[in-house]
């Protein structure tokens, strides 16, 4: 049976940075992806004559994992196109146009209001159990927005402004997800908005991803499955077997999972997950929504748009141009809440679902990844349910014998984003590391 250091189930960022360090550390890792890519949730696919991103997309400076590595690979961020118009609605569905002053005019004191106490919460994003958020944690973003007592229309847009970060009906996701993210960018909701929505990496994120890979000292084999890790007990043979669906096998000191909360229990764990895992993946994390690209006729000014919670898109932007044999376009971004509420290959739903907010555009043609059926994610960006947070996080961090787990969904910062996976597999890394040494 072939024989490593550390096999890493996994090639997305938690599972090549924690490859890469260990590596470096002179360990003998092999990574094991199921996919035919690297990269997971981050997917750069060349889709309507351009570079879309399926998944992630979105960096920002203030996200300091991210930034280092976008330091060390030389990479630079572009701006989505900064919007002329905001388009939104009152809370009796009246459709609402303006400036984008005007918009955040609007939102201002809801948006405050939502986290006026995060420093006393979370007075530490790096930690973010450690404040008053405990006797917080059971509470939904939906609650906190009912408590504010808002103006019908400043309500439904703050409302609306809040689905579209957390991918999910208000009433499903944890306060703690709205407050920690703002407690990564100093207790500033602004800077929030920017960090999560603003620059991309120029390239792409697969390309990205792929030096990273490259730089992995050990092999990173694709289309490979993982069914099986059975830790064995003992002496110097202490480690695990990890077996592929294909049968062949793999023996091990220590096993990093990356595998997203939702989808962990695909892999048979011999010792069973910890009770923690185990709970989450019953439970699941609320993020449930869908990321969809549109392609629409003609030049569309640069306008964002914000419908409801309860509809199938809630957030609509444009962002790229472009022209070809069928005249000028407009590529537009979209999220929605739930994945299950718009079939984006439905062109006619697709154009119901941008009439309902955003009139006056041709719809041609959708695109996108439904990450929620995807077997090897089962999750968009993670945001908690109520009480998640809390009960969860420290237990999710341990080691269980031989196995690690990294992944965004166990960071402490950026958790969600691409900046915890990689903070994840930075602190795995370095445990294992510290204890083969
Ligand atoms: C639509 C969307 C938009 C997003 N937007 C942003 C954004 O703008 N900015 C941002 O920072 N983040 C964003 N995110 C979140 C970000 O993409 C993720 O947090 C991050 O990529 C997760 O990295 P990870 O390594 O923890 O997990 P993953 O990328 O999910 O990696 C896990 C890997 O394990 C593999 N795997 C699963 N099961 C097995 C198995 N049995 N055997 C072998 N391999 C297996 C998977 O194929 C995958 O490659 C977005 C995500 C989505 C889906």
């Amino acid at each position: 049976m072939e024989s490593v250091d550390v096999v890493v189930i996994g090639a997305g960022f938690a599972g090549l940075i924690a490859a890469r360090e260990l590596g470096a550390a002179g360990l003998s890792v092999v990574v094991l992806e199921a996919r035919d890519r690297v990269g997971g949730r981050t997917w750069t696919d060349r889709r309507f004559g351009h570079d879309l991103e399926l998944g992630g997309t979105w960096v920002h400076w203030v996200q300091p994992h991210t930034w280092a590595e976008m330091t060390r690979y030389g990479r630079d961020i572009e701006r989505s196109p900064s919007a002329e118009e905001a388009y939104w609605r009152d809370a009796d569905g009246t459709a609402r146009t303006g400036t984008i002053a005007a918009f955040m005019a609007v939102i201002a004191d809801g948006q405050q209001g939502i986290i006026d106490d995060v420093g006393t919460a979370i007075p530490r994003g790096v930690d973010p159990t450690s404040g008053g958020i405990a006797e917080l944690d059971a509470l939904t973003v939906q609650d906190r927005i009912d408590a504010l007592g808002l103006a019908p229309e400043a309500r439904a847009a703050n409302e609306s402004v809040w689905v579209g970060h957390v991918n999910a009906p208000l009433d499903q996701v944890g306060l703690s997800s709205a407050l920690r993210w703002v407690a990564a960018t100093g207790g500033h909701w602004q800077l929030m908005h920017e960090a999560s929505a603003t620059y991309r990496v120029v390239g792409g994120m697969s390309a990205f991803t792929a030096e990273i890979a490259r730089d992995v000292r050990g092999d990173v084999r694709l289309g490979a499955t993982v069914a099986a890790v059975t830790q064995v007990a003992g002496g110097a043979d202490a480690g695990a077997v990890v077996e592929l669906v294909d049968g062949s096998r793999i023996r091990a000191r220590r096993v990093v999972s990356t595998l997203p909360a939702n989808a962990l229990s695909t892999i048979a764990f011999d010792p069973p997950l910890p009770e923690a895992w185990r709970r989450l993946g019953e439970e699941r994390v609320a993020s449930r929504g869908t990321k969809a690209w549109i392609r629409a006729r003609g030049h569309v000014p640069r306008f964002f748009a914000y419908a409801s919670q309860h509809d199938p898109l809630s957030v609509l932007k444009a962002e790229f141009y472009g022209s070809d044999d069928d005249g000028e376009y407009t590529l537009l971004v979209a999220f929605g809440p739930d994945h299950t509420r718009l079939d984006l290959d439905d062109v006619a739903a697709v154009q119901a679902a941008v009439d309902a907010f955003r009139p006056g555009i041709e719809v041609t043609a959708a695109t996108g990844h439904d990450w929620m059926t995807d077997p090897l994610s089962q999750n968009t960006w993670m945001t908690h349910r109520p009480g998640q947070l809390t009960r969860y996080l420290a237990d999710l961090q341990r080691p269980h014998g031989a196995v690690h787990f990294a992944t965004t969904d166990n960071a402490d910062l950026w958790g969600g984003f691409v900046d915890g996976a990689i903070e994840s597999g930075l602190r795995e890394a370095r445990r294992i590391a510290a204890a083969l040494a």
